[in-house]
């Protein structure tokens, strides 16, 4: 029979390859039992949208199958998301992770990406809200097929439920079709509000649309809280490029990482020949994040469903999950919380962080 430190040893074998440890030195290794030729374990990921899940288990049960003794590995493998240190100890918010979606300008599928990517790591199991800081065009009720909140309870705004996200909007607060100027004091006010009046409950990652551009509301929302990271959507084509480096550059000067670059509508794929066609170029994203440094995320094709689904307040993710651009999206999600994960575990809490102001 094996015994808990042989068990033990052979784990400290297994390496996160995201991480670059060991999967006991980064307390993953829970409940170990063992009982005659049975190893009973649970090993805990970092998020349920680990993308090396599999990898994961397949070396923990190979590990302890080379054990002497050992026939039978009772391995449950189950997720605990860390937290931003910087994010830990504020009081009033329950946030572990808070994740801003810019863009350098409008319509190249930012609120699409924020959707999508909210739904995505929701449905692998993790708790997720949305949150349509874009108070210019507030979208997302319609995107994600909510009408209203529920009513306030004990003074706090209740956010609307939908796919398993909570969703908190501009939109649900405003008239339907009457334009709002906001002034720079006004957008400061509702970005917090939308911090610390809403009853989000406790979110492994608060997802946050933002307006286009390198506005107030990113330099806001920034002042307010520390953001665990942002990603900058874009399409393909030369002016869209230049708009990402200035976005990237904005979350730079603004102390927020950029997690990475996604370019969306990539190509066309012919419903009829199954061709390809490039219509707004080629790989831009991809030499546009190389040039900047920053990670590039994935490609999410163009696909008229996107478009039909955003409509009917039917993601894609939910819609047509097998269809490449919803594939690409649950990718992206995996990635970002991969990423997400590596800058929590590699980052010492500070001493002190700043309240929401
Ligand atoms: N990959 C895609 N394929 C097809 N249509 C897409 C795709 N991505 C986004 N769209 C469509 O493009 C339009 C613009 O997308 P979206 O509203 O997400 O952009 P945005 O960058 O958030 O724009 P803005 O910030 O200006 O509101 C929408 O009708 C959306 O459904």
């Amino acid at each position: 029979m094996a015994t808990t430190e042989q068990v033990m040893q052979a784990l400290r074998r297994v390496i996160d390859p995201e991480l670059g440890r060991d999967i006991v030195s980064l307390g993953m290794v829970r409940d170990v039992r063992v009982e005659g030729d049975r190893v009973s374990l649970t090993v805990v990921l970092t998020t349920p949208a680990c993308p090396l899940t599999e990898r994961i288990e397949a070396e923990v049960r190979a590990a302890l199958q080379a054990l002497p003794g050992v026939r039978e590995v009772d391995l449950r493998m189950s997720a605990q998301v860390p937290a931003h240190a910087r994010l830990q100890g504020i009081e009033g918010l329950a946030f572990k992770n808070i994740l801003a979606v810019g863009s350098g300008k409008g319509g190249v599928g930012k609120s699409t990406v924020a959707v999508n990517l909210a739904v995505a790591l929701a449905g692998m199991g993790a708790v997720v809200g949305l949150m349509d800081a874009d108070v210019y065009g507030p979208n997302i009720p319609e995107m994600m097929g909510v009408r209203r909140i529920p009513a306030p309870r004990d003074n706090k705004i209740i956010p609307a439920v939908a796919y398993g996200v909570r969703v908190m909007s501009m939109g649900f607060l405003l008239p339907p079709d009457q334009p709002v100027i906001w002034r720079g004091p006004m957008l400061h006010s509702a970005v917090r509000q939308f911090l610390t009046d809403v009853d989000w409950g406790m979110l492994d990652y608060l997802v946050v649309d933002l307006p286009p551009g390198t506005g107030d509301v990113a330099i806001s929302l920034a002042q307010l809280v520390p953001l665990t990271g942002a990603v900058v959507v874009t399409t393909p084509q030369a002016v869209s490029l230049s708009d990402v480096g200035r976005a990237v550059e904005m979350f730079r000067r603004l102390e927020v990482p950029v997690l990475g670059v996604v370019e969306n509508m990539s190509g066309f794929v012919c419903p009829h020949c199954g061709r390809e066609t490039a219509i707004f170029g080629e790989d831009g994203g991809r030499q546009l994040a190389e040039r900047m440094g920053v990670p590039f995320l994935g490609r999410i094709p163009l696909d008229p469903r996107v478009r039909e689904g955003g409509d009917a307040g039917r993601p894609l993710v939910i819609a047509h999950p097998d269809s490449p651009a919803a594939q690409a999206m649950r990718d992206i999600a995996r990635q970002i919380a991969a990423r997400i994960s590596v800058l929590n575990l590699s980052e010492p809490a500070p001493s002190g962080a700043p309240p929401a102001r």
